[in-house]
């Protein structure tokens, strides 16, 4: 196995990050005088074809198994595959992916044009953006996810506000349909697809702070935590790691996938700030 060049890093007075260019992968981001706001397990793989376990691995084409069940690898290629850097200072770094930079085996899964840009601008407020043209003639069929890790102090005191009142697919018990009541908290494994992509709020009481995170262009926000039996059976997680960590993805997922026409961009972009408390 062939460990991953070393990472970009984006540093300003404003915080620091670092990407790797495989997946065009963050891994870290830390705002000045503030601690990590993003998670990476102690046990990670940085190797070539392997995802990361933390930062921001970017799903696409497709989330999961994809939308009829029957995808692999989970999540699509692009997390394990290397993106080219078009250009980079202190705060910003742009990322590009298209049907040639896939592999083989990557483009006979997913046998269509397209051309994705990932623009990662760091300060005080983290902002992604995946932009995603269709190059081909024909409508291009997508789903995606920037699978946002937030460190958290422990899972089991967190609260996410934004989500009352929302329906999801509720991927634990295979419910299609659940409404959300109030705000969400934790007490189990936790897999859920939320249809809404508004502004939400991370409540972590024993970091002292609160996470705003906002979203254009996602029709969902998937809530992502495996607790203690899925943990232990992840290889690249270690089993105590669940209450330090929580994915809160921006994503079009399942009948929310995206159909870009061609010539035709589609856009969706995920930031994160910190309030102290
Ligand atoms: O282990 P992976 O492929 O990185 O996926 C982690 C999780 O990612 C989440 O987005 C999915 O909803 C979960 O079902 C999945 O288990």
């Amino acid at each position: 196995m062939t460990a991953l060049q070393q990472p970009l890093a984006l540093a300003n007075d404003s915080g620091i990050a670092t990407v790797y260019h495989q997946g065009a992968h963050v891994a870290s981001w830390t705002p000045s005088r503030q601690d990590p706001v993003l998670f990476v397990s102690r046990q990670a793989n940085f190797v070539e074809g392997k995802a990361i376990r933390g930062g921001v691995p970017i799903c696409f084409p497709w989330f999961g198994p994809g939308r009829n069940g029957d995808r692999t690898p989970a999540h699509g290629y692009a997390r394990t595959t290397p993106w080219r850097l078009v250009s980079c200072d202190d705060a910003v770094a742009v990322f590009a992916l298209s049907q040639d930079d896939f592999s083989d085996e990557a483009r006979q899964a997913f046998p269509y044009p397209f051309a994705c840009e990932y623009t990662v601008t760091v300060g005080s407020t983290l902002t992604l953006e995946l932009a995603t043209t269709n190059t081909g003639s024909e409508p291009l069929e997508i789903e995606e996810a920037l699978h946002t890790y937030l460190a958290v102090g422990d899972l089991r005191s967190v609260s996410v506000d934004g989500l009352d009142g929302v329906d999801y697919v509720d991927k634990v018990t295979g419910q299609e349909s659940v409404r959300q009541e109030g705000p969400v908290t934790f007490t189990g494994e936790t897999d859920r697809v939320y249809r809404s992509g508004e502004p939400l709020v991370v409540n972590d009481p024993l970091l002292g702070r609160k996470l705003h995170i906002t979203m254009t262009g996602a029709a969902n926000t998937v809530v992502w935590n495996p607790w203690t039996e899925k943990a232990k059976e992840m290889g690249d997680f270690a089993d105590e790691e669940w209450t330090q960590m929580l994915c809160i993805e921006g994503a079009n997922a399942l009948d929310d996938f995206v159909t870009v026409a061609p010539g035709e961009t589609h856009r969706i972009t995920y930031s994160i700030q910190v309030e102290t408390v």
